[in-house]
């Protein structure tokens, strides 16, 4: 589903954020990317839905290739919710925000209502539709921007940090959810415990590089190779 080869990607300020990564990701599977901070993961995550272009080497996704003029396809078939909700939500009321993405690939006004109250509902978040977002708890504002993404139906869900707002009820609800979608799922997170519970590989970045690349189980549980890329156990390891 998710092809990438040889990638590399420098910011104009001459930094160097992928070293020439190559990555393959079938439909359907799940794959957490972790690494310190620095490492590249939200610059090699940002890439899968045309936010950047690779600088070189190519990256396709279900056989479409990344690049400025099929960025519209990419769009349809990759949902990426950014680090900070705050960049998903532009309108003066959730419900337009959940609507703007069907309305801007041209469905009825009829179908869009009856999919926006449908992830809405899902998400708990109905009854908060007619609020402006910015006035959403940060934890609400995390679903919301869920909502936004979901009701595009991607083929592909990109997670950027997804935990980092959650009280621990939402956080288990989010686990819930996202096991619940059977779709291709890349999560990018400090929150190990999280990809232990979500993702069935696990890819650690460093410096720009993948320097890992394997089964959750193994990759997590594995103290020395964590510690090697300034990384801890997960929580639920760190306890035994
Ligand atoms: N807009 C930018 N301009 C210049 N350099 C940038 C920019 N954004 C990120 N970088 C640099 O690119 C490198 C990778 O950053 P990136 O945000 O991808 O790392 P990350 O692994 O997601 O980190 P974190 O865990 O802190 O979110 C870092 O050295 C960072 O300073």
């Amino acid at each position: 589903m998710i092809s990438i080869e040889g990638l590399s990607f420098s910011y104009p300020d001459g930094t160097k954020a992928i070293d020439n990564v190559t990555l393959d990701v079938t439909e359907g599977s799940a794959v957490g990317i972790v690494g310190a901070n620095g490492a590249g993961k939200s610059t090699l995550v940002n890439h899968l839905n045309g936010y950047y272009l690779p600088g070189a080497g190519s990256i396709s996704i279900g056989g479409i290739k990344v690049c400025r003029k099929n960025l519209d396809r990419i769009h349809k078939l990759v949902g990426l919710l950014f680090q900070n909700p705050d960049d998903q939500l532009f309108t003066a009321r959730l419900y337009d925000d959940v609507a703007f993405g069907p309305e801007n690939l041209g469905m009825n006004r009829a179908d869009i209502a009856i999919l926006a109250e449908k992830v809405l509902r899902e998400l708990n978040l109905w009854e908060l539709r007619d609020k402006p977002p910015a006035h959403l708890s940060q934890g609400q504002k995390r679903f919301a921007s869920f909502a936004t993404v979901l009701v595009m139906k991607p083929d592909v869900i990109v997670m950027d940090e997804p935990t980092s707002d959650l009280d621990p009820k939402n956080r288990r609800k989010l686990i819930n959810l996202v096991n619940s979608l059977g779709i291709t799922k890349i999560t990018v997170s400090h929150d190990l415990d999280f990809i232990w519970d979500t993702c069935d590989r696990v890819c650690i970045m460093n410096n720009g590089c993948i320097a890992a690349d394997g089964q959750t189980r193994e990759i997590l549980s594995d103290r020395t190779l964590l510690e090697a890329n300034n990384l801890e156990l997960p929580l639920r390891l760190q306890q035994l």
